[in-house]
């Protein structure tokens, strides 16, 4: 069984029939230049309340670009951006924080010398009401409670107590996305997540993302193709900062066009 197949046998489309409530994005037109290069040109782009969608592409394509966009860590030059049906296309980036977007980057933003625990408990108070009090975490505190099930749900319970700098590579990644989910995400973005991942530790992301509650959309950028088809129920393509096709992982996989680009050393 390919990967798409083996994802579209979970039964995405009902999924998402079933959590799918209007538009997590909408980009109209979306440019972003540095100086004279046009990092992404025109991208347009919908994703609706609890999709998974991929964005692949070769490097310098524009992902990550197109998520500083998304994010407010870069103002588009051209274009809108709407997130639940708002227009934030100039919101900072703490604005759409309390609208339910989050995301990881590339490089890790992790507490090395805090416990996994403490870790995710500080992600959680970060974006609670009660964020600015210096009161320790006692037991039966929701936000205990609450960190420990984002720890399951990335499967680190057993590493719970341990310090982060103790922690594997994969372990480490597989904590960023607990943190990312602290808080009442909507959609989550996700910066090349199995970037550096053993095999193994690989199978588990695909395991732990398809393992997300249904209401939690996200889009992931990957470069491995054989863990972004098995997590996403839709793939945009994306190359010279356009998005040049869109399709279920099984069309996009099946792609001549892609399959050149991507197999054929479509790199620049
Ligand atoms: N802050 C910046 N200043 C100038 N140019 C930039 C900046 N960020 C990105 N670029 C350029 O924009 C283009 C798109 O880069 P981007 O990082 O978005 O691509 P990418 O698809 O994420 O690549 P990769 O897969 O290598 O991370 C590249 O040509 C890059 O050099």
């Amino acid at each position: 069984m390919s990967a798409a197949e083996s994802f579209a046998a979970g039964n995405a489309a009902e999924r998402l029939g079933a959590v799918s409530t209007g538009n997590a994005l909408e980009l109209r037109g979306v440019g972003k230049m540095f100086g004279a290069l046009a990092a992404i040109e025109d991208v347009t782009l919908t994703v609706r309340s609890g999709e998974r969608r991929a964005v692949l592409g070769s490097n310098g394509a524009g992902k990550t670009t197109l998520f500083n966009c998304i994010t407010g860590d870069f103002l588009p030059t051209t274009g809108t951006i709407r997130l639940f049906g708002e227009d934030v296309t100039r919101f900072p980036a703490y604005e759409r924080i309390r609208r339910g977007l989050r995301r990881t980057y590339q490089i890790s933003l992790l507490f090395n010398g805090l416990t996994v625990a403490d870790n995710v408990y500080l992600a959680c108070r970060g974006v609670s009401r009660g964020r600015f009090s210096f009161l320790r975490p006692r037991r039966g505190d929701t936000l205990v409670a609450r960190a420990d099930e984002l720890i399951e749900a990335v499967h680190l319970t057993a590493s719970r107590d341990t310090a982060v700098a103790n922690l594997s590579y994969g372990q480490q990644r597989q904590l960023e996305i607990a943190l990312a989910l602290a808080g009442a995400p909507r959609v989550v973005l996700f910066d090349e997540p199995a970037a550096g991942l053993s095999p193994t530790e690989r199978a588990e992301l695909v395991a732990i993302l398809n393992g997300l509650p249904e209401h939690i959309g996200y889009i992931i950028i990957e470069h491995d193709m054989d863990v972004a088809l098995r997590v996403a129920e839709r793939v945009s393509m994306m190359h010279n900062g356009r998005i040049f096709k869109e399709g279920t992982p099984e069309e996009i996989e099946n792609d001549p066009e892609v399959q050149e680009l991507y197999l054929g050393g479509g790199d620049e």
